[in-house]
């Protein structure tokens, strides 16, 4: 397929999602069947489009004046991808499978449109409603976090070292341009893509059934280093879903102790066995019901609670998401929060930790949950992680997160190149 068919596709598959709210891939994947000539290389073209678009939605509307599929499809070419005015009429000419598109004058006038006169939100591509959320987390910067919260994320793998070490995942990765992540010590980093370019499918290689690396945000990567799991400790993780934050700890523990992995859902648990299995892993214990936890309580060295949450911290990834959240799913959210931190407290022996992480920017799931867990328990104590940051991030130039007080430490796109996460940790008194 030629751009003109590519950019065609985009405005069909953006008007699915748009008209009958169908979530991206599952609109990607109805135009796929229904077009089956398309080329992967075409398919990671037409996604990228659609992603990209939904990650600028608001301020390409503005250039734009005008908020339809085709307006969004052209801008993603025109603000991000870097085509000219002048390339895409000249590209499109004659291609019968292209859409219509405006002359090169009526686009080199969009594009020159004063952006700064736009209000903030559109700026800075988030729902009006969030403005005050993302003021209070970032302060003066926090224009500048939701717009590098538009940007593609690169893809990150955390080395397996029970397995392997970093050097051999670099050297594995070498041909895709992987660089060491700066702030996690077994980090991976491959750049995203540009324009149409597809990204590698990690999982799909070799090294990847071997064991050598699990895919980890680099923040989910500190989170978990950030928890502290030690040789020889017992841990609970409370809401382990797939896994991703056990086989971490398996790593940090060396094989020795123990995991119980356990949560509310337990089909999302399933996957974990072959993950274990992949990454050699012999401590984790997968528990698939509260029931059997039974035995625990009072006794864990350290309990880790990752959150369901918003997933605000994420939207690079699932850009349609930042669209789809409202006030309901966060009080939601929020409830579900302090049920968990009550529930999973309980397990965390005298003198333990209980570490609460979120892949969330919003105050009302952070720092305003450690606030209000603090108020209903007093038997636990905050835990200074000034000190402990420092212990996992080897570089001391390194970006620090952003830190409220004893409240926790925010990572983010702008400040640590990760996703977004809030992590903070309380010691069970003696
Ligand atoms: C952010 S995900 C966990 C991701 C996982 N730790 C990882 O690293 O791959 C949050 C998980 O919390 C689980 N969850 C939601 N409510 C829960 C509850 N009340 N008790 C335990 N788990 C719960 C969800 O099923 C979901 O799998």
């Amino acid at each position: 397929m030629r751009l003109g068919g590519r950019l065609q596709a985009a405005i069909e598959v953006l008007t699915d999602i748009e008209t009958r709210h169908r979530p991206v891939p599952d609109a990607l994947k109805d135009w796929g069947l229904s077009h089956r000539f398309a080329g992967s290389g075409d398919r990671a073209a037409i996604s990228n489009l659609v992603h990209d678009a939904l990650r600028m939605k608001l301020s390409h509307a503005y250039v734009m004046d005008g908020d339809g599929p085709a307006d969004l499809a052209i801008a993603t070419l025109l603000r991000q991808w870097g085509v000219s005015p002048e390339d895409l009429v000249a590209t499109l000419d004659g291609d019968k499978f292209a859409p219509e598109i405006p002359s090169a004058e009526h686009l080199s006038a969009c594009l020159a449109r004063d952006l700064s006169a736009a209000p903030a939100y559109i700026r800075a591509d988030i729902p009006d409603w969030l403005t005050g959320a993302f003021e209070q987390a970032f302060g003066a910067d926090w224009e500048a976090e939701a717009q590098a919260l538009t940007e593609r994320a690169p893809l990150d793998l955390r080395a397996n070292t029970l397995v392997t070490d970093r050097a051999q995942v670099l050297a594995a990765f070498a041909d895709q341009g992987a660089e060491p992540t700066r702030l996690a010590p077994h980090g991976v980093r491959i750049p995203a893509g540009q324009g149409p370019q597809r990204q590698i499918a990690a999982t799909s290689e070799v090294s990847f059934a071997r064991g050598w690396f699990e895919i980890q945000d680099e923040g989910s990567q500190l989170a978990a280093s950030l928890a502290g799991a030690a040789p020889g400790e017992t841990v609970l993780d409370y809401c382990a879903g797939g896994g991703g934050k056990s086989l971490a700890f398996a790593a940090m523990m060396e094989n020795a102790g123990s995991i119980h992995a356990y949560d509310a859902d337990r089909r999302r648990l399933a996957p974990m066995v072959e993950r274990i299995r992949r990454a050699g892993a012999e401590i984790i214990d997968i528990r698939e019901r509260v029931a059997d936890l039974a035995g625990l309580e009072g006794q864990m060295d350290r309990v880790l609670i990752d959150a369901p949450c918003s997933g605000t911290g994420t939207w690079r990834r699932r850009p349609d998401a930042k669209w789809r959240l409202s006030a309901k799913n966060l009080a939601d959210r929020t409830a579900d929060q302090d049920k968990v931190l009550d529930a999973a407290a309980a397990y965390v022996r005298p003198g333990g930790e209980l570490a609460y992480v979120t892949c969330s920017l919003m105050p009302e799931e952070n720092t305003d949950r450690t606030k209000a867990f603090l108020q209903r328990h007093p038997e636990f104590e905050t835990i200074s992680l000034k000190q402990r940051w420092r212990s996992v991030v080897a570089d001391p130039e390194a970006p620090v997160p952003y830190a409220t007080a004893n409240l926790g430490l925010l990572m983010s796109p702008h400040r640590t190149g990760s996703d977004g996460f809030y992590f903070m940790a309380f010691r069970r008194k003696l």
